[in-house]
């Protein structure tokens, strides 16, 4: 049953009990047919689609829940964490007790045991000096499926010196009805304890919450060694260059990190360390929503035996729909890297990156399609992290709606924002990289750029097209847009001219800056937020 012979792990002292059978490190032919057995009920059924793939529903949770997320003030995290209750801005931090933790680990460990049960040892951190050994635990085969699809897989002899320092332990079919007593948000938790080193999940069936999780987590741990820890996908060229792309959910890291011409490195989760940019995971998660062979075909090809669809619509042929979205907009596949031809091997690592390119999906169609950061600007937008949040990945959006999200990724920061700020204009400064702001959302008409456009745009960054291109300066946002490129037509590079006149762009314009000066207040408590209030916009 087991791909590993090596000699099962010791659940018990995790508090989990009689333990029938575990399924230690399957390999993907055991894991395909666990997730087919046809006695499998309800969100545990996969089926198999005509590309190879298995497609499993994940439940009522077709997106991350954020008002669930806890962490445990302790002595670990009590000075140092970003939390939810302070003056500093609002992250997702929520504070957990140490007893509601050691009622909600007795809850899931009492969930799990008796249980036949999938344990994955998996890597987070491509570089052995700053990985971490992650254990999961789950009941349900095609949760194991996707962790061995997202992070990364140890080796034989790895595997046999495996021990992990962080477990994430989920019970997904556990409800908590006690919820209201402990002063929690719903009967769902996902919950952290950073002393104990321990991810708890009830209630919901999301694969995102452990691999979002295990970002967090890095997130906490990184800056304080002076790593860069990024919300982004990153790729190289063939000269070596290294790119990183910053970017909210479904602003187009991992569609326009897949670039034929440059080898992948990853589409969500780095490290920038000494050495350059590296990879937290071992897989990538992209959106299927509308996919399109011709549009996107490495990620189209990449679904095939071996990767995960969740939450697709498959026909009676087993043939998949992708433009259907009647159970949710974000349909997803995990896929392990090795499903894309242009990666970096053995390790997802390069050197230091040179372009830093922040992805943002303005639902305003005030920004220009591609513009360049002085460096106070960098910082500026960085903090702000400007996008409009798409349907879907989060529980209880249903349409864009313009949000501020620090770091790109404010859902996912341990620490405060400043501090990811600080670590990440020192790399740059240091390697020299410049930064720019691309809008891959929609016009003053109401449309999205397309994604041939995108590219375009993007290859002129990384081709320095752009760096030598005449410039102009958009008024209100102070940013410097290119007025002529090669392979784009001049006309799409200004946003005003999407806009029936000048006026009303400047308008809406005003309407947009008015709302960054106002998110960016909880950084005018230091100087050198102070500093950078000059660097946003200034409206008339
Ligand atoms: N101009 C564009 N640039 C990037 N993505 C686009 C564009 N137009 C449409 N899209 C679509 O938007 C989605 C971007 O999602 P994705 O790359 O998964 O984002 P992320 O990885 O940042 O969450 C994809 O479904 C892609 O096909
Ligand atoms: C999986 C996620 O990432 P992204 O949409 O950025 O690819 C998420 O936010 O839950
Ligand atoms: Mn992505």
């Amino acid at each position: 049953m087991s791909s590993s012979n090596r000699k099962l792990p010791d659940l018990s002292s995790l508090g989990i009990q009689h333990t029938p059978c575990i399924i230690y490190n399957p390999d993907y032919t055991t894991l395909f047919n666990e997730e087919l057995r046809p006695e499998l009920q309800g969100f545990e059924r996969g089926i198999l689609t005509s590309n190879g793939a298995v497609a499993v529903d994940t439940g009522i949770f077709t997106g991350r829940s954020p008002k669930d997320k806890y962490i445990v003030r302790d002595e670990t995290t009590r000075d140092n964490l970003w939390w939810s209750d302070t003056a500093q801005g609002s992250s997702g931090n929520q504070p957990l007790s140490v007893d509601t933790w050691q009622a909600l680990k007795r809850c899931v460990t009492d969930q799990l045991s008796g249980k036949r049960l999938f344990v994955t040892d998996a890597f987070c951190g491509a570089n052995a000096n700053s990985r971490l050994s992650v254990r999961f635990v789950t009941e349900v085969a095609w949760q194991a499926h996707f962790v061995k699809n997202m992070f990364i897989q140890p080796d034989e002899e790895e595997l046999a010196q495996f021990t992990p320092d962080f477990v994430v332990l989920n019970a997904s079919k556990y409800t908590n009805l006690h919820w209201q007593s402990q002063g929690l948000n719903s009967e769902n938790f996902v919950a952290f304890n950073l002393t104990e080193r321990i991810q708890l999940i009830g209630g919901t069936w999301y694969g995102g919450e452990m691999k979002k999780g295990l970002f967090a987590v890095m997130n906490y741990l990184l800056p304080l060694k002076n790593i860069a820890s990024m919300h982004c996908s990153a790729n190289v060229g063939k000269q070596g260059d290294v790119a990183v792309f910053f970017g909210l959910s479904g602003t187009g890291k991992t569609t326009l990190s897949t670039d034929p011409a440059r080898q992948l490195i990853g589409d969500d989760e780095h490290g920038w360390d000494d050495e350059g940019v590296f990879n937290f995971e071992g897989g990538c998660y992209a959106k299927t929503i509308n996919l399109c062979p011709q549009a996107e075909p490495e990620i189209y090809q990449a679904i095939r035996r071996d990767a995960l669809l969740e939450n697709v619509v498959v026909l009676a042929d087993g043939r998949i729909d992708f433009a259907d979205a009647s159970k949710t907009e974000n349909t997803r596949v995990s896929y392990p890297l090795s499903h894309i031809e242009n990666i970096v091997t053995p390790l997802s690592k390069a050197g230091h990156a040179r372009k830093v390119i922040f992805l943002t999906a303005d639902a305003f169609g005030i920004l220009p399609p591609v513009s360049r950061l002085t460096p106070e600007q960098t910082q500026y937008h960085f903090l702000s992290g400007f996008t409009a949040k798409l349907a879907g990945t989060e529980r209880g959006i249903v349409r864009p709606l313009p949000t501020f999200s620090a770091c790109f990724g404010a859902a996912f920061l341990t620490l405060h924002p400043t501090r990811y700020a600080e670590v990440l204009l020192k790399r740059m400064q240091a390697a020299g990289a410049e930064a720019y702001l691309v809008n891959t959302g929609w016009n003053g008409q109401g449309q999205r750029i397309s994604l041939k456009n995108t590219r375009a745009l993007i290859n002129a960054i990384l081709n320095d097209e752009l760096r030598q291109a005449p410039m102009q300066v958009l008024p209100v946002f102070n940013l410097q847009m290119p007025l002529r490129l090669k392979n784009v037509e001049s006309s799409l590079l200004d946003p005003r001219n999407s806009w029936a006149s000048e006026s009303e762009w400047r308008t809406q314009a005003g309407i947009l800056a008015q709302k960054f000066i106002d998110n960016f207040v909880q950084y005018t408590d230091t100087a050198t937020g102070q500093a950078l209030v000059h660097a946003g916009p200034v409206p008339d």
